[in-house]
């Protein structure tokens, strides 16, 4: 009897292991539930990211300056040119959405240096993340969700969500206020969350990067944003790189010690200081569907040896997200449960 009671308690210490995994012992949240809710947001469109679904693959080269060696011994630093292979979105679950009502554009890339090393990296146009937390997050994401009885968000539970996480104030004022730009290519996509930096010396430096644009700022009014056609974005695209290469600077920002370095929502002093890594280039673009940045997970923690992660908790949920809402898109499509717009398949 005795060891068969053994067997039992085994048994059931096993099953609340992975129900404590699995987030169903209540309480805690899960990459699962978030992904739930992000793509109940987005509506059904199979084969597609649940977040930024509407983008276009992109390619060219960056190139170092040498400048950031004295930070990190990525070897993407060091070498002269490096491949990329990248996606340029719009922020929203919906394929088809009409761009120039996003609010948030989006740069996604691939840089594999010849050591074999990757550094992905998924940024935004905005300046600072709206949150602190992936608690903050789901709350968002919930608070966003049509209430079936009016088909909009439930005003007591936007307001709830304001009350509980009052650092959003501060996204929600730059997304007022900010000037819209009318091109991808002039617009500056950050990183947000912080990274370590190794150098050879073995120091440590926490960072966070930015592509800076090089083509002029251009505004985008709300007349012209009313009247853009759907795929503007990727119409200025194609008629901008058949005139020649677009480029954006690497500025890389250093923190002071006592930033907040483990928060995306808050913002460095301007004063910090700021390196110019080297140039990003990009030269030609493809259709997402069958193009070669589909299948492609831009997990912001795929980062090459001399960078490491922060302990910022919205990196690790992002990377358990991503690969939730990869694992979604690739099973559609591996089982034949999408549209040709997915898959880029010849009709
Ligand atoms: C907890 C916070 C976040 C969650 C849950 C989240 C969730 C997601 C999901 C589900 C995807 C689709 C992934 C795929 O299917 O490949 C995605 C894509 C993306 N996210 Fe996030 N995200 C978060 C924060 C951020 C932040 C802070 C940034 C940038 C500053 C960001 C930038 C992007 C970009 C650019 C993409 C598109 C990547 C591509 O082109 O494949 N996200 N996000």
């Amino acid at each position: 009897m005795l060891p068969l009671l053994g067997i039992g308690a085994i048994v059931l210490s096993l099953g609340a292991a992975l129900a404590w995994a699995a987030g169903w012992t209540g309480g805690r949240l899960t990459a699962q539930q978030m992904t739930d809710t992000i793509e109940a947001g987005g509506g059904n469109h199979p084969g597609f990211r649940r977040a930024h679904s509407k983008g276009v693959c992109v390619s060219g080269v960056f190139r170092g300056n040498g400048a950031a060696q004295k930070l990190s011994t990525a070897r993407v630093f060091a070498q002269t040119e490096t491949p990329v292979l990248g996606r340029l979105s719009i922020g929203g679950g919906s394929p088809q959405a009409p761009e120039a009502k996003a609010r948030v554009r989006s740069l996604a890339l691939l840089l594999r240096s010849d050591d074999g090393q990757e550094w992905r990296t998924a940024m935004n146009s905005f300046p600072f993340f709206v949150v602190a937390t992936p608690e903050g997050f789901q709350a968002q994401a919930e608070a966003s969700l049509p209430d079936p009885a009016t088909g909009k968000p439930d005003p007591a539970r936007q307001a709830d969500f304001a009350r509980r996480f009052p650092e959003a104030r501060k996204f929600q004022e730059w997304a007022r206020s900010a000037p819209w730009s009318n091109s991808w290519a002039n617009t500056p996509y950050n990183g947000v969350n912080a990274f370590r930096f190794h150098a050879a010396d073995g120091s440590e430096h926490f960072v966070r990067w930015s592509f800076r644009p090089q083509a002029a700022f251009e505004p985008l009014s709300p007349e012209q944003r009313e009247q853009a056609d759907a795929d503007f974005l990727q119409q200025d695209l194609a008629a901008r790189l058949a005139q020649g290469p677009l480029r954006w600077d690497l500025v890389l920002t250093v923190a002071a010690p006592g930033d907040p370095v483990n928060d995306p929502s808050q913002p460095w002093p301007e004063a910090r200081e700021q390196i110019v890594a080297g140039t990003l280039t990009l030269d030609a673009s493809q259709p997402q569907a069958g193009g070669p940045c589909r299948d492609i997970n831009y997990d912001p923690l795929i980062l090459p040896r001399g960078i490491s992660a922060s302990d910022d908790p919205v990196l690790a949920a992002r990377s358990a997200v991503y690969a939730h809402s990869f694992n979604r898109r690739e099973r559609e499509i591996a089982f034949g449960r999408t549209q040709a717009t997915a898959t880029g398949a010849q009709q």
